[in-house]
């Protein structure tokens, strides 16, 4: 096993091409074996093995610095960087990270989660280098989905402004998360299919080689018609026009042809773009043909490719996905909106059921949250689809179009909370802090995957401006499902469990942790208030000003940022009600980034568990005065 003898890049030096091969074949083996006790991103690194063995071949990482767009395919680059013996513990618990890492290695020079951040990384890295007189390479790994990007297309205007040498290496494999969308998708569709251009440019290639060394002027003549023939048949190589110059496109598969190019645009001077042909799953048949569902993927069997399933209540995205439907029936105003996200975000069966209706704008949460806000505008009922991580990319959006206008548009933020094996990059604990404090916006959480229905309800027919239902990366609770879906009144609270000894005010997946914690004060005769505090806003006042009147001390339970959250906006209420003497104990994620693990894992370690919460409450227990 040659994969067995590579423990640095240095490593792959000395490998011929043959053996190159064979790494390359016994990488993807190790990849399907690992990931199917493991999960994870299978497709997305099936695709980029070659290109990634090139890369670790012809250039030299850490001083050359390879930059990997979202980072979710950056497997193989941790496999050649001496990590292949962490992979039974890829996105677990203090495991290898499913993203490129700093801390994991010095050839991990710039971490992501986020998709379409490595161009402005690259030029970035680019500046700094020559600033500091250095020599070394600057390489960017993007894809075609996070080329949609607008980070991306900024950096792009910004990087042939600066003519700078750096290399974008363009895997295009025609997937996003779904098969990719838009115009610059299509656009690529003509460069890799344009077959007049790829042949003639072949021809051409094949006849500069026959003629004897030519130099001088004839060779700047055939350069010259080369690229008159590149203009000619391809219409505007678009990047060459945005001073990048464009090689390609190459199969990103066919290692002698790929290794050709990139030493040729290692020649390039200024910004240069290859375009490499991928297959997204390739090596591993269910994976090529299902690159959607293989994304992502959970445990899985190799031979038949069928994916571990664990039976339960459905995901709150599931309840989600069969509401929206029935709420799009009633309603005609209704309209999906998602960044890239139809599968993740529970919209492909209204993409079937309401294809007109039914908008991927690509992976652009910015131009999503406008897009919304017009529709809203003129009068539709856009629900704009995102996990609230993403939506972090489009907040001048929320709060500058949408809320500000007060437009209705109806937001479905899914993975809100931790959301496990992903880890820091994309939990979804800010929404809350983020959200609350922007006027006119209303917000919400349910305890369940019933009351999940009720409220998609009460965003639906709500027009008074923005309106957010939040809901978890897991399970609902196995609640009975009420076939009709009601309003809630805005701003109303409900009392799960009655008490006089202390109150929690919980959201959403909290509540559970907040009732077995009430039970166990309970048996020591402590009986704890427990309130669905399913709006973080408006809060329902009336509520806040009873527990004050009794005097109660609360305890405010979230699983989002405590600096900012739910909480916050209690211990506020009652400074503006000049109410000083309430006692608010505020509980919610610390303040820094949760890594990989499981949801309970993560819960455990920032505290959002029945034994703190427990800790907490006997904290209230008036200490007996000591005689004097
Ligand atoms: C800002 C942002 N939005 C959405 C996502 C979710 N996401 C992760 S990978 C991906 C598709 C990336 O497609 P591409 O860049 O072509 O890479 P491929 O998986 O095809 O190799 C998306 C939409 C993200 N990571 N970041
Ligand atoms: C890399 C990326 O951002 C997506 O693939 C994300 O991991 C999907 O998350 P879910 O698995 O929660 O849909
Ligand atoms: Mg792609």
């Amino acid at each position: 096993m040659l994969l067995e003898q590579i423990r640095r890049p240095e490593d792959l030096k000395r490998l011929t091409l043959e053996e190159l091969e064979q790494l390359a074949a016994e990488i993807r083996q190790f990849l399907i074996e690992k990931l199917s006790v493991t999960g994870g991103h299978l497709a997305p690194n099936l695709g980029v093995v070659e290109l990634t063995i090139a890369l670790h071949y012809l250039f030299n990482s850490p001083e050359d610095k390879f930059i990997f767009d979202v980072g979710h395919q950056s497997y193989v680059h941790k496999i050649l960087t001496g990590r292949m013996d962490r992979f039974d513990t890829l996105r677990q618990y203090k495991g290898l990270c499913g993203f490129v890492k700093r801390s994991e290695s010095e050839h991990d020079v710039w971490e992501a989660g986020h998709s379409s951040t490595s161009l402005s990384a690259a030029i970035g890295m680019a500046v700094a280098r020559d600033i500091k007189g250095k020599s070394n390479r600057v390489i960017a790994m993007i894809g075609d989905g996070a080329l949609t990007g607008g980070m991306a297309l900024e950096a792009l205007n910004h990087i042939g402004h600066e003519k700078r040498n750096l290399m974008v290496i363009l895997n295009d494999n025609e997937m996003s998360i779904a098969p990719n969308v838009g115009a610059l998708h299509n656009y690529l569709g003509k460069i890799r299919s344009d077959r007049h251009y790829v042949k003639a440019k072949e021809e051409f290639e094949y006849l500069i080689k026959k003629i004897p060394a030519i130099g001088g002027t004839l060779a700047k003549t055939a350069e010259r018609l080369k690229d008159a023939l590149k203009y000619m048949v391809v219409s505007g190589v678009w990047f060459e026009e945005l001073g990048l110059t464009y090689l390609g496109p190459v199969d990103g598969h066919n290692l002698p042809v790929l290794m050709e190019t990139l030493k040729q645009a290692d020649k390039v001077q200024g910004p240069v773009l290859v375009h490499v042909i991928t297959l997204k799953g390739k090596g591993y048949s269910p994976a090529e043909a299902d690159s959607h569902k293989w994304h992502g993927i959970s445990p899985y069997k190799i031979e038949s490719g069928q994916v571990l399933k664990t039976v339960g209540p459905p995901m709150y995205t599931e309840v989600f996905s069969q509401a929206i439907i029935e709420l799009a029936e009633q309603d005609d105003r209704i309209v999906a909106v998602t960044p890239a996200m139809p599968g993740g975000s529970g919209l492909t069966k209204f993409a079937e059921r309401f294809p007109k209706r039914m908008f991927d704008v690509g992976i652009a949460e910015q131009h999503a949250a406008t897009f919304s806000a017009a529709l809203a505008e003129e009068g539709m009922k856009p629900v704009f689809a995102v996990y609230s991580t993403f939506l972090q990319r489009a907040y001048d959006q929320v709060v500058h179009d949408i809320c500000r206008a007060n437009l209705n548009v109806m937001f479905a933020i899914d993975r809100a909370g931790f959301v496990g094996p992903d880890g820091e990059t994309h939990q979804g604990v800010f929404d809350i802090a983020f959200l609350r404090s922007i006027p006119n916006m209303v917000l919400m959480m349910p305890k369940d995957e019933n009351e999940l229905r009720h409220m998609l309800k009460t965003a639906a027919v709500y027009d008074g401006g923005p309106i957010a239902v939040r809901y978890p990366r897991i399970s609902g609770l196995g609640v009975p499902m009420d076939e009709i879906m009601k309003p809630i009144p805005i701003g109303t609270w409900e009392v799960l469990r009655n008490g006089d000894f202390a109150a929690i005010l919980a959201v959403g997946p909290m509540i559970p942790v907040a009732m077995a914690a009430a039970e166990t004060m309970g048996k020591e005769g402590k009986q704890v208030r427990v309130i669905n505090a399913r709006f973080i806003k408006p809060m329902d006042e009336a509520m806040l000003l009873q527990l004050a009147k009794e005097e109660l001390p609360i305890i405010t339970l979230e699983e989002g940022a405590q600096m900012g959250g739910f909480g916050s906006g209690v211990m506020e209420f009652y400074s503006n009600q000049n109410l000083l003497g309430m006692r608010v104990k505020t509980i919610g994620v610390p303040d820094y980034f949760v890594e990989h693990g499981s949801v309970p894992e993560q819960r455990q370690e920032t505290g959002l568990t029945p034994e703190r919460l427990i800790t907490e409450l006997k904290a209230l227990i008036p200490r007996k005065r000591q005689r004097a």
